[in-house]
């Protein structure tokens, strides 16, 4: 799997380079630039046979470095580059104002006017504005031009090519930095994060054709608004992956960040990508744990867990079924279908190789887990609020691997012991209506507008949300995030090359408790579980693709394991 880097943790990464001597930070620079350009003519070959235009938007730090350096290597190649500088060229840092100089022996800069940059015709826009030190609301000309950029005039720039993120982009969380609500501001024109997202697609062209970035993905690329507003990404090496292994405990903490005090040095879990897409070379890796699935031929059935899966009442019992039916695809020896009595004769003439037992009541159910080859429960699907709050407790007392969703949630947020009962062996599944209902503090804080850099993100709310309630949390989304108590946290994006949006149907969810409840029963530890579970569930549909329903999903599956190998 991708390790995925906060902005201090690549800031601790440069560091650690330059530090070392090995590398200068001006060395860095160019390296970052010849990326950039590389992947231009990579994503546009044609770009390469001839001399276009390109107009390069410089900010006042590092990132406008790059495109110095960037404005320079086209105009190497015969490019006509206009330069625009939002900023004082006094005030450059260093490296920065060291490719300022070298791009004034060429060429000139004006400084950025909205204005006047819309009025250059160009085939590329670079937009070299902010990057990982963003730390506040774009305004003034940066703002204006970004809102050009997006469209706010009627304009249309089909080639935005952003250097490490589209300027204003929090790269730990995937948000624009916003302003805060100002009637002052009110005739500004559009914002970044106020673009009509019903205009594209979720995880297509939203603002940029393409986002080019350092060393690894950043979790802002991946969260939130972050994909949508980058297009496609690159990752680009600029050689100092031996310092991210050396450095990637000692990371600053962003406690140190806000207080000012010297950045203090923490332990802090990395957090990875859960992929296996071209742009992320390294995540191949994920196919191990994959490999570990292959039935030896010695197993038998009881092997490979026995799930129990608690239905809903007649009329609600399809989604107790797709749960069982997943569970049973992904390797689960047998699966049990805990059915009351009045729905039987529903469940029974639906199900084949899923068996049935009555459980009509919190009291039966203790009765039936006393069979220990019972190893993993799902409660939720379809089963009912209420019928959720009288079976809970019982279901958590047989401290069962046991995956918590839908009513099951909405039960477990109205129920009078909160959290206390829940064990380390769970696993929550909310979507994002439930991690309201969960932990209404923290969805507040995460809708709140993210005024200052680095924003409160998905990762960080799922991470105090699995802390809280001492178990794995599945947030779900087309940015999943899954975290467990002890800070480890992975994003399943389904963006950029894995988009599934068929995946938005009826009964999708019930699907992805049934793959994690037979994981689960097949001895995963809840954290892999719910990470193979949320990956497994994204290929599938991909795999399908459209016109895909629930019930497809676990079909796909058999298809998804001979492409893996299994
Ligand atoms: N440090 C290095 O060695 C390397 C850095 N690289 C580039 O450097 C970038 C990071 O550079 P910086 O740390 O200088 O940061 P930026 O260039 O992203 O930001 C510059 C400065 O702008 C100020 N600022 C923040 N928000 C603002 C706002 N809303 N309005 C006005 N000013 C604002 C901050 O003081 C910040 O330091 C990366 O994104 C990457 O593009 C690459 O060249 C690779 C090597
Ligand atoms: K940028």
């Amino acid at each position: 799997m991708a390790e995925l880097l906060t902005s201090a943790q690549m800031r601790a990464v440069e560091r650690a380079a330059i530090d070392s001597g090995e590398v200068s930070g001006l060395e860095l620079m160019e390296r970052a630039g010849q990326g950039v350009v590389a992947a231009i003519f990579e994503e546009w070959p044609e770009l390469a046979l001839s001399s276009y235009k390109a107009v390069v938007l410089c900010g006042p730090g590092n990132n406008g470095g790059d495109g110095f350096v960037i404005a320079r290597l086209l105009k190497q190649r015969g490019w006509e580059v206009e330069v625009f500088l939002y900023g004082d060229p006094e005030k450059l840092p260093p490296d920065a104002k060291a490719n300022y100089e070298r791009w004034r022996e060429v060429g000139e800069v004006a400084p950025l006017n909205t204005r006047e940059f819309r009025h250059s015709d160009c085939d590329v826009v670079v937009d070299a504005l902010f990057g990982t030190g963003v730390s506040r609301a774009l305004s003034g000309e940066a703002l204006s031009t970004m809102s050009q950029l997006a469209g706010a005039n009627g304009d249309r720039y089909d080639k935005i090519v952003c250097v490490d993120c589209p300027s204003g982009l929090c790269l730990d969380s995937g948000r624009v930095l916003a302003q805060p609500s100002n009637p002052a501001l009110a005739d500004l024109p559009i914002q970044l994060n106020q673009l009509p997202r019903s205009r594209y697609p979720y995880g297509g062209i939203g603002f940029a054709a393409l986002t080019v970035t350092f060393d690894s993905p950043k979790c802002g690329h991946f969260l939130d608004d972050g994909p949508f507003l980058c297009g496609k990404l690159r990752v680009v090496d600029i050689g100092v992956q031996d310092f991210r292994e050396n450095s990637r405990r000692d990371i600053l903490d962003k406690s140190g960040q806000k207080t000012g005090r010297a950045a203090k040095l923490v332990r802090r879990p990395e957090v990875c990508l859960v992929h296996m897409s071209p742009i992320v070379k390294e995540n191949r890796s994920f196919a191990q744990p994959l490999m570990l699935w292959g039935k030896d031929p010695q197993d038998h059935k009881y092997t490979h867990g026995h799930p129990l899966i608690l239905s809903g009442l007649s009329g609600k019992t399809g989604a107790a079924r797709l749960s069982a039916r997943a569970a049973l695809r992904v390797g689960a020896g047998l699966v049990t279908l805990g059915t009351p009595h009045e729905a039987v004769t529903e469940v029974a003439a639906q199900i084949t190789t899923i068996m049935l037992t009555e459980i009509d009541t919190p009291e039966i159910l203790t009765r039936v887990l006393t069979d220990k080859r019972l190893n993993a429960l799902c409660i939720g699907p379809g089963f009912g609020v209420e019928r959720a709050g009288e079976f809970l407790p019982y279901a958590l007392a047989a401290k069962r691997a046991t995956v918590l969703d839908a009513d099951a949630l909405t039960a477990l947020s109205e129920s009078e012991t909160g959290f206390a009962d829940l064990h380390a062996n769970c696993v929550l599944t909310p979507h994002a209506g439930e991690f309201k209902r969960l932990f209404p503090d923290l969805a507040t804080k995460l809708a709140e507008p993210p005024i200052k850099g680095p924003a409160y993100s998905k990762v960080d709310a799922t991470r105090e949300a699995a802390k809280r309630a001492g178990c794995t949390v599945l947030f779900k989304g087309p940015d999943t995030v899954i975290a467990s108590p002890n800070g480890r946290c992975s994003i399943n994006a389904a963006v950029y090359d894995r988009a599934a949006p068929w995946l938005a149907t009826a009964g999708s969810g019930d699907v992805l408790a049934g793959l994690i409840t037979g994981l689960l029963a097949r001895g995963l530890a809840p954290h892999h579980a719910a990470e193979t579970a949320a990956w497994l569930h994204v290929e599938a549909a991909r795999s399908f693709g459209p016109g895909l329903i629930a019930e497809d999903l676990p079909e796909e599956l058999p298809k998804v394991f001979r492409a893996l190998g299994l």
